[in-house]
């Protein structure tokens, strides 16, 4: 039997918390949104978040960045997000317009208003495991909360994380390592039989290329965690990576595609910016 990891579930259990935490704080949160106006997924994951931090109470200040804009442009108006004390977080949706560099962008965002956790010092902080507080990515820190909610768990597992980019792979290779895993990452070089073979040692597959259903059931471990990061559109339907149906009776547990890590990601970027918004107060 495979049981789904029922993100949307679990996602609605942080909001709640999230919105309590909200309300008892003594001023007003308020996230500054920084975004492509040009890019169609952008306009809609930046809609669906700032509906969701109104519920929530949360404001939202949404800053659209066009193609005429240039990295130091860009960079400029983070740094005046950072000294206005009216904002209490800052998230740069990614991917900005060609030509403005996200990662000098993401890394311009001071640590303390760092609400998805991309920036230099914070992903640092992360890799080095840091005792002190740091935000982190709301994706894999997305996928962490769900494994937990499950009781997955990490210590000694073998997790394969396929991709590797800021948003995710990277982040979570880092969290799996942190959460003593035995990690490997894996990405668009690593040979397709190699990929296979990993992919049969692993517990924990947890995959986000934007290839719709890249992994099918039966490369995958008996037994295996299934976590799919994939957000593709085919025939108007959201698709993840994973050929959902092939991976049923092979994987024990799985995350549907909608209702798995989107929903999880959303709540996790506004639990990070309550959090924030506590610290700094
Ligand atoms: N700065 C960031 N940029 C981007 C991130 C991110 O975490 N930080 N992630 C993605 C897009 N994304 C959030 O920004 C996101 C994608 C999908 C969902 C979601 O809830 N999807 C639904 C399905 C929606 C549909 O049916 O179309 C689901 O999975 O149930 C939330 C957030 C890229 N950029």
């Amino acid at each position: 039997m495979t049981e789904l990891l029922d993100g949307a579930k679990v996602a609605k259990i942080i909001n709640d918390k999230t919105a309590q935490r909200v309300a008892g704080l003594d001023k007003p949160v308020t996230l500054a949104v920084i975004y492509d106006p040009d890019n169609e997924g952008s306009q809609l994951y930046v809609g669906m978040k700032s509906r969701k931090a109104a519920k929530l109470g949360i404001q939202t200040r949404d800053i659209p960045v066009g193609a005429d804009e240039t990295t130091e442009s860009v960079i400029a108006l983070v740094e005046s997000l950072n000294a206005d004390d009216d904002v209490t977080g800052i998230l740069v949706q990614s991917p900005l317009a060609k030509g403005i560099k996200e990662r000098q962008v993401f890394s311009a965002v001071a640590p303390s208003k760092d609400a998805d956790g991309l920036g230099a010092k914070v992903q640092g902080m992360l890799f080095g495991d840091a005792l002190e507080p740091y935000t982190v990515a709301a994706t894999p820190q997305g996928v962490m909360s769900l494994l937990n909610y499950y009781h997955i768990p990490t210590k000694g597992k073998v997790a394969l994380v396929i991709g590797r980019s800021q948003l995710f792979g990277r982040p979570m290779s880092a969290l799996l390592n942190n959460a003593d895993a035995t990690v490997t990452v894996a990405h668009r070089f690593t040979e397709p039989d190699i990929l296979k073979r990993l992919l049969k040692f692993a517990d924990i597959v947890a995959v986000g290329v934007g290839i719709p259903n890249f992994i099918k059931g039966k490369d995958l471990k008996q037994g295996a965690t299934v976590i799919d990061v994939g957000m593709n559109v085919v025939d108007g339907k959201a698709t993840g990576d994973v050929d959902f149906d092939s991976a049923q009776g092979i994987a024990d547990f799985i995350t549907p595609v909608p209702g798995g890590v989107g929903p999880m990601t959303i709540a996790t970027l506004l639990e990070n910016t309550i959090t924030l918004a506590e610290q700094n107060k």
